[in-house]
């Protein structure tokens, strides 16, 4: 009691601050406990609160409400009542008030071991099932939409730094662990969840193709730590703060960030621009040299860069001549550096290259996205941009494009430079994928009046044009 009393306690009814409702360890109690009545939750009222903090388990705020004491000033009026409330039913209700908290005692000391077994094992469980989803991060047919699932919207967090630990990263680059779930949580966050596509989840699953990626053979002999590091905190972060259009749009709306980056890889500029604010932000790296954190910045950026789909013949033709030459050397830090861009490349569009039901999954967001923008820009009397017209696309016809011209050219020459069951598995699924989308490629999608509202702009024009 005497510790109690000396922690700080918060003024009646104040409500509790916010940041000390997000903490972890906050309980609050109620009139009825759910445990012990059948009251619905939303009915009992709530009489208190108490919040630490998870680490120190140390208690921040107490805060009791005056619920009791309101509900018999409300009851009890006039002198008469109040006497004979006093005389003869006070003693009463004394009597059932030790009555109740006896057997609330009792049924404490019965239940709560009994509930806290239960809520161990329940805990277990979980951890488990969570270690056995993970275990199978370096599968090919690895489900990041059941991760996501189990982990509550927190795959990207969970993944990375379970790859982390499985690479043995945290103790060659002595990282801090707080700080490095910090920066993950933060990246995590900077994506927007709304996007159908350029989200977390995104992220996560890239991170985890390019996980499958540096275990090939011809990486995982012979990449440095730092490489690995660089890899996965790349494709952590390549499409951070993703505003789920293209830059095209983005050069004509002239989008601030357009001008900040002279219309040249514009997003891409953005994500590695972001990704490095997060990084000095969070001090992830604060106690390596300066002169290392700044290389491993542009390494970084170089590693994002690459993934600006348009320089794709760029990056193509150079992969070519060094195949055709066969002068990839790596023990040479540039060709490590190359044969990574290249890996994340492989990595953000491996989505066509998944088993069918994780193809089909990730076709319907980029189609949702795609169709978004184009909406918009209907809507603003823009050109509506290629892949963007669901009046004249449909989704399998956007994969068979995309398959034919982006996915199959790439990942042909990754697997002549990676001729692995890996690269067979891949190339396997990239053929039976689009032989999936051929029968749907005359199917459009939804007709526009159902996803623009009545009388917006565009449903007036078309009715123009009839
Ligand atoms: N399944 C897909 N269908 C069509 N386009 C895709 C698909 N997957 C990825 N892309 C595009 O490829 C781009 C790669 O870089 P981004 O992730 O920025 O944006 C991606 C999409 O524009
Ligand atoms: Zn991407």
């Amino acid at each position: 009691m005497a510790v109690c009393y000396q922690l700080p306690v918060l003024a009646l009814d104040r409500p509790v601050p916010k940041h000390v409702l997000s903490r972890r360890g906050a309980i609050s109690f109620s009139s009825s406990s759910a445990l012990f009545s059948p009251t619905p939750r939303h009915l009992s009222k709530r009489r208190g609160a108490i919040s630490y903090d998870s680490a120190d388990q140390t208690a921040l705020f107490i805060r009791l409400l005056g619920e009791a004491k309101r509900t018999l000033s409300h009851t009890v009026s006039g002198t008469r009542v109040c006497f004979v409330f006093r005389s003869c039913l006070l003693p009463a209700v004394s009597v059932f008030t030790s009555c109740c908290l006896s057997v609330h005692f009792l049924l404490s000391q019965c239940l709560l071991p009994v509930v806290s077994v239960f809520t161990s094992c329940c805990l277990s469980v979980y951890f488990l099932l969570l270690q056995c989803v993970l275990q199978r991060v370096g599968c090919w047919d690895f489900d990041v939409f059941l991760l996501d699932r189990l982990t509550n919207g927190n795959s990207l967090v969970s993944l990375t730094l379970h790859l982390f630990v499985h690479y043995g990263l945290i103790r060659l680059f002595q990282l801090d662990v707080v700080k490095l779930r910090r920066f993950l949580v933060c990246v995590q966050e900077d994506y927007r969840s709304h996007n159908p596509y350029h989200n977390a989840l995104h992220a996560a699953d890239v991170t985890q193709a390019m996980h499958c990626f540096l275990r090939e053979p011809q990486l995982a002999e012979t990449l440095t730590s730092c490489d690995i590091l660089l890899g996965l905190v790349a494709a952590a972060t390549h499409d951070l703060d993703h505003p789920g259009v293209n830059q095209r749009f983005l050069v004509q709306t002239e989008h601030h960030l357009a001008a900040l980056y002279q219309n040249t890889s514009v997003l891409e500029n953005h994500h590695w621009k972001s990704a490095v604010g997060l990084l000095r932000e969070s001090g992830l790296l604060a106690h390596r040299p300066a002169s290392e954190r700044l290389k491993m910045e542009e390494r970084l950026g170089s590693l994002i860069l690459a993934t600006d789909i348009s320089r794709q013949n760029d990056y193509l033709s150079q992969f070519r001549c060094h195949l055709q030459s066969g002068d990839l050397r790596m023990d040479n830090a540039n060709h490590r550096h190359f044969i990574l861009q290249m890996a994340m490349k492989c990595a953000d569009i491996c989505n066509p290259c998944r088993p069918w039901r994780l193809c089909k999954l990730w076709s319907s967001k980029v189609t949702e996205e795609f169709f978004h923008q184009g909406d918009t820009e209907r809507k603003h009397n823009m050109e509506v941009s290629p892949m963007c017209d669901r009046q004249t696309n449909s989704m399998a016809k956007i994969q068979i494009d995309f398959i034919s011209n982006v996915v199959e050219p790439l990942f042909s020459e990754w697997s002549r430079f990676s001729a692995t069951p890996l690269s067979r598995v891949m190339m396997g699924h990239l053929s039976a994928n689009k032989a999936g989308w051929r029968p749907q490629r005359l199917v459009l999608a939804a007709p526009l009046s159902k996803v623009l509202p009545q009388g917006s702009s565009l449903s007036s024009r078309r009715g123009g044009d009839a």
